[in-house]
């Protein structure tokens, strides 16, 4: 396999950099021996080095250096600056992913020197669990290879799919910000039972079962979500009052309007 023998830099170890870090350490693709990780922040790394046994550093240089694939996890905002300071000691033997939301891929290349091999991916914060929903797209020195790359490791932590860097945005929109709009509903659900009497915990655990359970049928089933929805809605049952609560409230709508309005924050980063 062609990672065999490669070790995985992370410049940035914040939520990201270590959610990716643990879980691609968790799925076994990678050794803690091979992977290196640095950040201006040294709590995370400490975190990094005690929990998960990588190499760490204050400074990307040994990152970069002792790196074969470099992940950017730094903020979109200072993504130019890491760049800069990091550009000369990339050959053409490396390849650097960059995880910013919003950042073109022609962007990023412009700021290395030429040549320089780049993938761009969208994650989400679930590789914590194995359960990340990623997009990649390849840059225009990147290889075939470069990109099986990619989606092995982001398939290590979840599933990865390859689009055309246009709808990168829409990824962002969806997936990379997604996991955010169900944590409130996973709240907001158990809220509802606890409102009815249900324990605290009782009802956390009910209400975040019930959205995986959801997520694992929409998958497993390939059934369309209105067919799955009509199996739980009896005429005149209970699911059919809580639908109509939905509705009155505008939920497809919200979410709807969630999606496209963080595709648009993606596509303002980008400028
Ligand atoms: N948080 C999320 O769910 C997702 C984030 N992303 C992207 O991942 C990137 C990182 O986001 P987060 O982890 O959420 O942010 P974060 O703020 O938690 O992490 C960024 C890290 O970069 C470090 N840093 C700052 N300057 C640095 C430098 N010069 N050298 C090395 N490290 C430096 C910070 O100390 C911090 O630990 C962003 O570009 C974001 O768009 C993508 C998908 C999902
Ligand atoms: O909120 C953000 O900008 C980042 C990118 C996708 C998820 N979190």
């Amino acid at each position: 396999m062609s990672l065999e023998g490669k070790k995985l830099g992370f410049i940035g170890t914040g939520k990201m950099g270590s959610a990716l870090i643990k879980g691609i350490c968790d799925a076994g693709l990678f050794a803690p021996s091979n992977v290196y990780a640095s950040d201006l922040y040294e709590p995370s790394l400490d975190e990094l080095k005690q929990n998960v046994g990588v190499n760490v550093s204050t400074d990307n240089a040994a990152t970069v250096i002792n790196s074969d694939i470099i992940v950017l996890a730094v903020k979109p905002q200072i993504l130019k600056k890491v760049i800069a300071s990091i550009k000369d000691d990339i050959d053409s033997d490396k390849l650097i992913i960059s995880i910013a939301a919003g950042v073109k891929l022609a962007d990023i290349e412009s700021e290395f020197n030429e040549g320089t091999r780049v993938i761009r991916v969208m994650p989400n914060i679930a590789a914590t669990v194995a359960e990340a929903a990623s997009a990649i797209t390849q840059g225009s020195n990147a290889s075939k290879e470069d990109a099986e790359d990619a989606l092995a490791i982001f398939s290590s932590v979840g599933s990865a799919i390859q689009v055309p860097e246009n709808l990168m945005d829409a990824v962002t929109g969806l997936s990379g910000s997604g996991p955010a709009y169900i944590f409130p509903v996973i709240e907001a659900m158990a809220d509802g039972a606890v409102y009815e009497g249900l324990d605290r915990k009782s009802a956390l655990v009910l209400a975040a079962q019930t959205v995986l359970g959801a997520a694992k049928m929409a998958l497993e089933t390939e059934t369309h979500p209105g067919e799955l929805k009509d199996m739980v809605t009896s005429p005149a049952g209970t699911t059919i009052r809580g639908i109509k609560v939905l509705e009155e409230y505008g939920i497809r709508s919200a979410f709807m309007q969630a999606v496209i309005e963080s595709s648009n924050r993606s596509k303002e980063l980008g400028k």
